[in-house]
């Protein structure tokens, strides 16, 4: 099929009388509620289980192999190729599925905060529930842009919709498939509806470098005065947890883009871990669980309706989609400044990383390719206790150009706004995984404030020996123990042993960015 007849396809599908356009949070949660698709809660939220994918499902998404892009995506087992073959049977196959629905709805909006770079998007899904979701993640638009509204891409969302492998050409029942000639997301056989966000973020991985805009797994916010902060990581490290800050705006928490102009926020929304999640320790997010809000796979006492954030029984992935005006202290529009700070996270499963350390601009290109971190349970599937794994630029399911490139972009950037970076592990600390524990959220807080402000600029530092990394001597409200990681752990011997394994995975890691330059192999990495 070429790509008019994908388009009338579409155009089929959406003159449908089962097609509702644009309906508001109201019409939708009533929708999804009376339906059955979800659940009311206690504060005004509703509530969805997706059955048996509840987290991302990597080794089921792909891009069709097409001419126009074929040379410049970096294939592998993250960027998979599908037939366009595969993709246009299934496309109709899902299109004429889709017909026989009572209802379908319909979200126009866009993706990208900074005007200049833009991208128009729509979303047809099954579920209210999951329209509602795109209608608080993605970007909402006016009732002007909405009467002028033409949508660039498309997503294309069954979730009860099964592919059978050995007729469809796919692994499994389940595919997320992007087609960037014909601008369809095709989704189907999951409910989980973070890959419907993560899908768009991958194809403006693909678009805005393009236009030489860096685009970043990462959250932003700003000071008062200005200062851009940008927090990169994989699932679960903390960026939405560490964004949402009372003296900060929020920018957005999972996905930027960064242009001549500054940083912008890809999204209209947040997606926010809620497991284990308390009123105490992270009040942003929780006061932003009401009316209009959508929690996935949180347990609800069936009559009450009370929320039980501890239960991780469906999955330790539970989440909940809120559009970013429920934090009280935002930028709106969600663009900024180019960032003073930037921070790495990393959930160091090994407990050998510091908890803070200031990088060179070498430590910085080297960590980033690297992207040292672990994949921690739920977000995908099958990740059930923390891996380790290197996510090359912390956002390696996402990046379907050649990490060289983001990278590339990311030292430009540094150098030309003087950005200072950090690493900061958001993971263990007094032994490894099974072992020591989890870094205090307290504790990350107060060395995220203090890099943010400025205060480790002029710092004693000492010199971690085995990664070369400078670790501040003294920050207020952290223990100095717990900044030094061989001091929190009571076995020395035991620390050294991992230490050096874990150097040795860097070093081993690396080896396949041969083409990078020599200050970055000679003073980015492990020191021995
Ligand atoms: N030291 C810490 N720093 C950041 N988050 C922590 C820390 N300790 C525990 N957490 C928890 O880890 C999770 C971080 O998740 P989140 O901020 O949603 O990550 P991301 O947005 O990067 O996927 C939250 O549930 C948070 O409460
Ligand atoms: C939703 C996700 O993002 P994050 O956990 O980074 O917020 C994801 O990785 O599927
Ligand atoms: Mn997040």
């Amino acid at each position: 099929m070429n790509s008019v007849e994908i388009a009338n396809e579409l155009k089929e599908l959406l003159n449908g009388g089962n097609i509702k356009v644009q309906l508001s949070v109201p019409q939708l949660v009533e929708k999804a509620t009376s339906r059955g698709e979800a659940a009311l809660t206690v504060d005004g939220a509703i509530v969805a289980e997706t059955g048996k994918y509840t987290g991302r499902s990597p080794k089921d998404k792909y891009f069709v192999e097409e001419e126009s892009t074929k040379d410049k995506i970096d294939w592998g087992s993250v960027n998979r190729a599908i037939s366009a073959e595969v993709f246009d049977n299934l496309y109709v196959k899902v299109i004429n599925y889709l017909k026989e629905k009572d209802e379908l709805y319909v979200f126009k909006g866009f993706a990208g905060a900074d005007k200049d770079s833009q991208l128009s998007i729509q979303v047809v899904n099954e579920y209210a529930w999951h329209n509602l979701f795109c209608h608080q993640l993605f970007i909402r638009p006016t009732e002007e842009e909405l009467a002028s509204h033409v949508a660039e891409f498309t997503i294309v969302a069954a979730p009860t919709f099964k592919a059978d492998p050995a007729v469809d050409g796919t692994a499994s029942e389940t595919f997320i498939i992007v087609s960037l000639e014909k601008k369809i997301i095709l989704i189907g056989g999951t409910e989980y509806a973070g890959e419907m966000k993560k899908s768009i973020f991958t194809i403006m991985n693909y678009l805005l470098p393009e236009r030489d805009i860096f685009a970043m797994h990462c959250s932003a916010n700003v000071g008062e005065a200005g200062d851009v902060a940008l927090f990169f990581g994989l699932s679960g490290t903390g960026k939405t947890t560490l964004s949402a800050d009372s003296n900060r705006k929020l920018i957005g928490d999972d996905e930027h883009g960064w242009s001549d102009n500054g940083v912008f926020n890809i999204e209209g929304g947040c997606y926010a871990k809620t497991i284990n999640l308390s009123a105490e320790k992270e009040p942003e997010i929780y006061n932003a669980i009401r009316f209009g809000s959508v929690l996935e796979n949180v347990v609800v006492d069936r009559d009450t309706r009370i929320p039980n954030y501890d239960d991780g029984s469906l999955t330790e992935n539970t989440r909940v989609a809120y559009p970013i005006h429920y934090i009280e202290n935002i930028v709106t529009p969600s663009v900024a400044g180019h960032p003073k700070t930037i921070v790495f996270l990393t959930a160091d499963a090994f407990g050998v990383l510091p908890p803070i350390s200031k990088l060179t601009k070498e430590q910085a290109m080297y960590h980033f390719l690297s992207g040292f971190t672990s994949k921690l349970a739920g977000t995908e599937r099958g990740v059930t206790s923390p891996e380790p794994v290197f996510s090359t630029c912390f956002g390696a399911p996402f990046l379907p150009l050649p990490a060289t490139r983001y990278a590339e972009m990311l030292g430009q950037k540094i150098d030309e706004h003087g950005s200072q970076v950090f690493l900061v592990n958001t993971g263990w600390t007094g032994g490894e995984y099974g072992v020591g524990n989890r870094m205090k959220l307290s504790y990350t807080r107060a060395m995220v404030r203090a890099a943010i402000d400025g205060k480790l600029n002029d710092v004693e530092t000492t010199q971690d020996a085995v990664f070369g990394l400078h670790i501040p001597r003294e920050i207020e409200g952290v223990p100095s123990e717990v900044l030094n990681p061989r001091d929190a752990w009571s076995d020395k011997a035991a620390y050294d042993a991992k230490a050096s394994y874990l150097a040795d995975l860097f070093k081993d890691n690396f080896k396949k960015f041969s083409n990078v330059s020599a200050e970055i192999l000679k003073n980015g990495g492990p020191l021995v």
